[in-house]
């Protein structure tokens, strides 16, 4: 049976290992590195998707746990999955809910079969197994999904995260089991383990002997450095096959998207780019700029004059930031869609670094001028 997602390996970057590839998926096929911006409630906050198409977006992800509790999966499935009722014909991921459910809801029990808690929108008690997990994703109809895991917190003791990876791996093995679609939807397997290198390796082992089409690595970018970030990433990727895809969760600044890629990862996404724009903050190519801060009453330049976006061609600092002022929605529709711009323009920077094998160059320049801080 064809595996419902292809990684092709095109090119080892000279220097790190940094790689550029091919994801083939049922609704296309798209180079990586890659960005994927996040529609967790199935809509990328204040963006249409012919603004994502036009930005160049390829996978965007929403989110199993909300998607459940509301509409719920079954209003999904009737409107034909999300790719309908999102109206996004590329590529969808969805997390399994694992991450929502330590995260957003109240009072959890974790026991052997699955997640008890309480549910953040009205209280009523719910769970969450990993076959239904699993259930639920093969409803939405999404090209990637991910097994339920346990994201830990990183500084969590030894014991517990080694007892929390084994579970994990067996909730693992469960979603497997359930899994109905694994022709047109991918399963991945989440890699857990905090900052230990046995338990990585453990878990790592673990997931590549069920033989997923694609490996994430979870329980990072949870508030640890990004040099512990990076430590991880240096012991955990290579322990994951060549041939197959790695998507790191929840990363999304350009310097630890390009730490990521040198280090092997194939895709990522984050919530920042959107949340942070809806406070009026920009990323732009000399750091982060506070777009409704009083200095900008008068600026009439772009957002970021080495930015080539639609926002930056025709919208000035002043006009945004009066936008943002008055909330106006077109003012966080404008910064949303530059930070998204921004950061799969990055990606594309990227990935041609990769071909000239002058991705560590790159990495000097974005760190120079963007004014990040160096090691
Ligand atoms: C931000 N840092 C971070 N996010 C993380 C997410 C959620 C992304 C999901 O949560 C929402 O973004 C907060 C998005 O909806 C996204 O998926 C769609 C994780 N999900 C799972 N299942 N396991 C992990 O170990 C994990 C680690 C993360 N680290
Ligand atoms: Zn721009």
């Amino acid at each position: 049976m064809e595996p419902a997602v292809k990684y092709t390996l095109l090119k080892k970057e000279k220097h790190t290992g940094a790689r550029l590839g091919l994801l083939e998926t049922p609704h296309g096929t798209f180079e990586t590195p890659m960005f994927m911006p996040v529609g967790t409630e199935a809509s990328v906050k204040n963006m249409a998707p012919e603004d994502l198409d036009k930005i160049g977006a390829s996978i965007i992800l929403a989110n199993t746990y909300h998607l459940w509790l509301r509409p719920g999966e079954d209003i999904v499935q009737e409107a034909g999955g999300l790719h309908k009722f999102m109206n996004w014909d590329k590529g969808i991921l969805t997390d399994s809910g694992g991450f929502q459910v330590f995260s957003l809801a109240n009072t959890r029990d974790i026991t052997e079969a699955g997640v008890h808690f309480k549910n953040h929108l009205n209280g009523r008690r719910e769970f969450l197994s990993p076959e239904k997990a699993i259930k639920i994703e093969n409803y939405l109809g999404p090209d990637i999904m991910m097994s339920l895991d346990e994201c830990p917190p990183f500084f969590e003791s030894y014991d517990y995260i080694k007892k929390s990876v084994a579970r994990t791996s067996r909730w693992a093995e469960r979603g497997l089991e359930a899994h109905r679609n694994p022709d047109w939807q991918a399963l991945f397997g989440i890699v857990q383990g905090a900052g230990f290198e046995d338990l990585r390796k453990q878990s790592a082992q673990d997931l590549v002997s069920m033989d997923f089409p694609g490996y994430s690595i979870g329980g990072l970018s949870v508030g640890e450095s990004k040099d512990e970030m990076n430590r991880v990433l240096d012991f955990t990727t290579p322990m994951l096959p060549e041939n197959k895809p790695r998507y790191l969760m929840g990363v999304g600044t350009a310097d630890s998207l390009i730490d990521g890629v040198i280090r092997g990862i194939d895709m990522f996404d984050c919530v920042l780019p959107t949340r942070i724009a809806r406070n009026g903050t920009c990323m732009t190519s000399h750091g982060r700029l506070v777009v409704k801060n009083a200095k900008y009453a008068r600026d009439f330049s772009p957002l970021d004059d080495n930015c080539d976006c639609y926002v930056c061609r025709n919208y000035s600092r002043a006009y945004i930031r009066h936008l943002i002022n008055a909330n106006e929605l077109f003012g966080t529709h404008l910064t949303s869609y530059h930070n998204l711009y921004f950061l799969l323009n990055l990606m594309k920077g990227v990935r041609q670094a990769i071909r000239d094998d002058n991705l560590l160059e790159f990495r000097e320049h974005v760190f120079e001028d963007y004014g990040f801080n160096q090691e």
